[in-house]
């Protein structure tokens, strides 16, 4: 497949990925090709009413969805992980979100019936999960609209091989710069910040003191939470976290903590609000991610692993409560000599969702 680019500015892999995701969230079309076809995608969240006509001009529009949201909606899954919803001729915008956005499901339960795209039917199937595993990546909700197109796409369509997208790929992280900032707890702060080139994602380390490189580091992954670490919000327990993890690295004089771009356990700011609106419906953190379209957990710790190696880090104690987190850094070549208990915030407001967390997530309490 050839990019409109003539080197040295043709686009790399990682870059035609980047692109495909940027276009995604601006509510461009890309195109995805495989050995089962070629299909035109556009991300459910962004589509206009215009760029749903032209993909209909085109053929029969389908909806991919994750099995997890057409297991809400009662619609028949036969891709496995995914289920391609075929989208009524006249099916507008408001149709095309109050499918892939679970917002109304209670407000507007007669959705439906939906029917399913089957086998060879319909745009193919990796291309639907392609289209899917995009618009997560941009932390859109992953809902999809596609049609089959095996023409070459419309001039300035980003063109996708889609096993680019569905490729087990790591971003490669470098540190940017890194700098000293003095902190309440300790005066010994540095904050290094890291960016990848496949990604508009910057993960951030702050180093407290200057912890040995050749001896397990106190270490904190902590991932992003806007509402808890600087809102206060007390529906969870990362402000809390956040703020009893660097107290235990000055009060041991040395330390690190990764603040990782990892929004919501992954699924971004928006969609965690999504899911907060849902959590306000009765859902539990755990269905409300599910019926949204997510897993319970859509993050890769291998990111933390590839910060501490950078560092210089390859065995840690783990502020976590979470075994997850320790056994994805083992997996990912950081060894866990320790894992420190991190039990504060509880209150009557986060108290369901830490129960919540440990009952279904395996967190210890
Ligand atoms: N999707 C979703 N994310 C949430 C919710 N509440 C908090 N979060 C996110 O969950 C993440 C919590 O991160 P951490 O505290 O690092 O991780 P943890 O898995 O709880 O593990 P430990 O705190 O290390 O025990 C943050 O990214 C929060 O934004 C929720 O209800 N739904
Ligand atoms: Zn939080």
């Amino acid at each position: 497949m050839t990019d409109p680019l003539a080197p040295p500015f043709a686009l790399s892999d990682a870059e035609r990925l980047a692109r495909a995701r940027s276009d995604l969230r601006m509510g461009l079309p890309v195109w995805l090709a495989g050995p089962d076809g070629a299909a035109l995608a556009l991300a459910a969240e962004t589509a206009s009413a215009p760029r749903l006509r032209g993909l209909r001009d085109l053929g029969e529009v389908a909806l991919a969805l994750t099995a997890r949201r057409a297991g809400t909606l009662r619609a028949r899954a036969y891709d496995g992980d995914l289920a391609r919803l075929r989208v009524p001729g006249d099916a507008d915008l408001g149709w095309l979100r109050a499918t892939a956005d679970p917002a109304e499901d209670l407000a507007r339960p007669m959705k439906g019936p939906f029917q399913s795209f089957r086998d060879a039917d319909g745009p193919p199937p990796a291309l639907a999960r392609a289209a899917l595993r995009l618009a997560k990546a941009a932390r859109l909700l992953p809902a999809a609209l596609l049609v089959a197109h095996d023409a070459p796409p419309p001039e300035g369509v980003a063109r996708l091989p889609a096993a680019l997208a569905l490729a087990d790929t790591l971003a490669p992280l470098s540190e940017v710069v890194s700098a000293r900032v003095p902190l309440a707890v300790s005066q010994a702060g540095r904050v290094h910040v890291f960016r990848s080139p496949l990604d508009d994602s910057e993960h951030v380390a702050v180093e407290i003191g200057s912890p040995p490189r050749d001896a397990p580091v106190l270490a904190r992954l902590h991932s992003a939470c806007f509402t808890g670490d600087l809102l206060g919000s007390l529906k969870c327990d990362c402000g809390p976290q956040l703020h009893a993890a660097l107290d235990r690295m000055a009060a041991d004089g040395a330390g690190v903590l990764l603040y990782l771009d990892q929004e919501g356990r992954g699924i971004g700011l928006a969609n965690k609000m999504r899911a907060y609106s849902l959590q306000d419906q009765g859902f539990d953190t755990v269905e409300a991610n599910h019926r949204l379209g997510f897993e319970d957990d859509e993050r890769d710790f291998r990111v933390g692993a590839q910060v501490l190696k950078a560092l210089g880090f390859d065995a840690v104690r783990l502020l976590t409560n979470n075994p997850r987190k320790v056994r994805r850094m083992e997996e990912a070549g950081v060894r866990v000599a320790e894992r420190v208990p991190l039990r504060v915030g509880l209150n009557d407001l986060n108290a369901a969702y830490l129960a919540t967390k440990a009952a279904k997530s395996g967190h210890l309490l």
